[in-house]
């Protein structure tokens, strides 16, 4: 799957609540109420990501989760990131 142009990036963006692009990555940023609470968030992202066969980057800090996906064999955003960013964000 080919990277996408910034045209497309702008445009799939905008269809995708809550993440930012930047340096071919999406970010985004999400606070639970405390760590179990992230760490149960970030075990329904893990989920997801496995049936995905597509997998962000994940960091924990107390209840602050910082997820970014790239596909990196491509080097880049591609549909595959829009597309899993957005089955994460209907978690809530
Ligand atoms: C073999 C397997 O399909 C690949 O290694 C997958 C797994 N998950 C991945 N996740 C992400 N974010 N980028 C990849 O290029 C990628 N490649």
């Amino acid at each position: 799957m080919a990277t996408l142009t910034p045209e497309q990036v702008t445009a799939e963006l905008a269809a995708t609540e809550g993440w930012q692009a930047a340096d071919g990555e999406l970010t985004r940023v999400v606070t639970r109420e405390n760590f179990r609470d992230a760490l149960l968030f970030v075990n329904a992202v893990g989920y997801l990501a496995e049936r995905a066969n597509h997998h962000p980057d994940i960091s924990i800090a107390w209840n602050k989760v910082t997820l970014t996906l790239s596909t990196h064999s491509e080097g880049g955003l591609t549909g595959k990131d829009f597309a899993l960013a957005r089955l994460i964000s209907d978690l809530g």
